[in-house]
């Protein structure tokens, strides 16, 4: 009889697209499976890891730098040796990848590992129905990720019409030929879809098996142009969208002025697509956390209570081409109020407006 082996299932997608937002609803969804889950996030304060922690059963956070760059294969071998340890009874690894990281050199990477418990298990991409268009104009290299994709979930079909909703789908099936695409808002995909719930006693059940070309298709070509590699394995990696983008972390102790801080998310420089975090605001929003999520021109705060030994504290990742930290630094530092300024209900409905009524 096949060894059982533990699948390990790749989540990518561009920034924002609802990585972990998916992570979460399987997670939920899951509750007779154990899952194990590496989160990688391109700043240097993993929100993501936090944001998933608590609902899994065992998780390592990477943080500052792309996986598929900042992994070589025995770091990911010692990464999952430590998820499929047999105390911890894992049935399924999911990888959620940075927003920014490159999928087939995560593939190469999990197809060369050492560790005989697990196979591999499929590359979910995640799409953002409302962002793709615009941003596979910027980044052309997004339909090489899409065809890579073992199944493609058009998320956020909430945000686009019906006829637009038909249109993507004919534009990814167009760039992937084959490839399953499900739509979905908010992550909610059937679990099932993506792994059984018992663990799998052959590979590669369910996925289309990737061929070699699929994996070093595209992607090969400039492989081994030295002059190039950033990372020391031999990889030409100047073609990976991280690239381009730069990320810039904020934390205050101080609670920000809620005005202050919409006037700043009004008014971010051009090239800003991406900004996470929890925000500790004064006077009437002192008691919730918020956490933030802009992708694109997209805005939202979700409100939860402070955990009672939570530091209330400002944690912010913001992630773009061509961003000027030192700048956005000093905007953010002028968002924090002084300790006699005045804030009130007023000062908070510039922030509310942004929150979802189920929040
Ligand atoms: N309207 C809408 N919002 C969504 C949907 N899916 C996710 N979001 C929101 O989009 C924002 C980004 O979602 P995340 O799940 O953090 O995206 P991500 O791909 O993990 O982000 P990165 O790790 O930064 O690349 C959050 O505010 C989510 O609540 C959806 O289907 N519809």
């Amino acid at each position: 009889m096949a060894t059982q082996r533990i699948p390990v299932i790749l989540v990518t997608g561009f920034l924002g697209s609802g990585k972990t937002t998916m992570l979460n609803h399987l997670m939920r969804d899951s509750a007779d499976t154990r899952i194990g889950v590496i989160v990688n996030d391109f700043g240097s304060i993993n929100i993501d890891a936090m944001a998933v922690a608590g609902q899994v059963d065992s998780m390592i956070p990477i943080e500052n730098g792309c996986l598929c760059c900042a992994a070589d294969a025995s770091e990911m071998d010692e990464m999952l040796d430590r998820l499929t340890d047999p105390e911890l009874r894992i049935d399924v690894v999911v990888i959620e990848a940075s927003g920014l990281a490159e999928p087939q050199s995560m593939i190469r990477t999990l197809l060369s590992s050492t560790n005989e418990r697990i196979v591999y298990g499929g590359l979910v991409e995640v799409v953002d129905a409302a962002e793709f268009p615009d941003t596979r104009v910027r980044h052309p290299e997004l339909d090489r990720h899409v065809r890579a994709a073992d199944l493609i979930v058009l998320n956020k079909t909430d945000r686009v019409a019906e006829d637009e909703r038909r249109d993507l789908v004919e534009n990814i099936q167009e760039i992937a030929p084959g490839a399953p695409v499900l739509t979905a808002a908010h992550g909610r995909v059937d679990p099932a879809l993506l792994f059984d719930h018992r663990p799998r006693e052959t590979s590669g059940e369910g996925f289309r098996q990737l061929s070699f070309a699929d994996v070093w298709g595209d992607d090969a070509g400039a492989g081994d142009e030295c002059g190039e590699d950033v990372c020391g394995d031999g990889h030409d990696h100047s073609h990976h969208l991280h690239t381009a983008y730069e990320s810039m972390e904020f934390t205050a102790a101080e609670p920000l002025h809620p005005r202050r801080l919409m006037a700043f998310l009004d008014s971010l420089p051009a090239g800003l697509y991406r900004a996470k975090g929890f925000l500790h605001f004064a006077g009437a929003g002192r008691e919730r956390k918020f956490t933030l999520h802009a992708v694109g021109s997209y805005l939202r705060f979700a409100p939860s209570p402070w955990e009672r030994d939570e530091p209330r504290t400002t944690q912010l990742v913001m992630i773009g081409t061509g961003i000027d930290a030192d700048t956005l630094t000093k905007r953010l530092t002028e968002c924090v109020a002084a300790p006699a300024e005045e804030v009130d209900d007023t000062h908070m409905m510039g922030v509310l407006r942004y929150v979802d009524e189920a929040d």
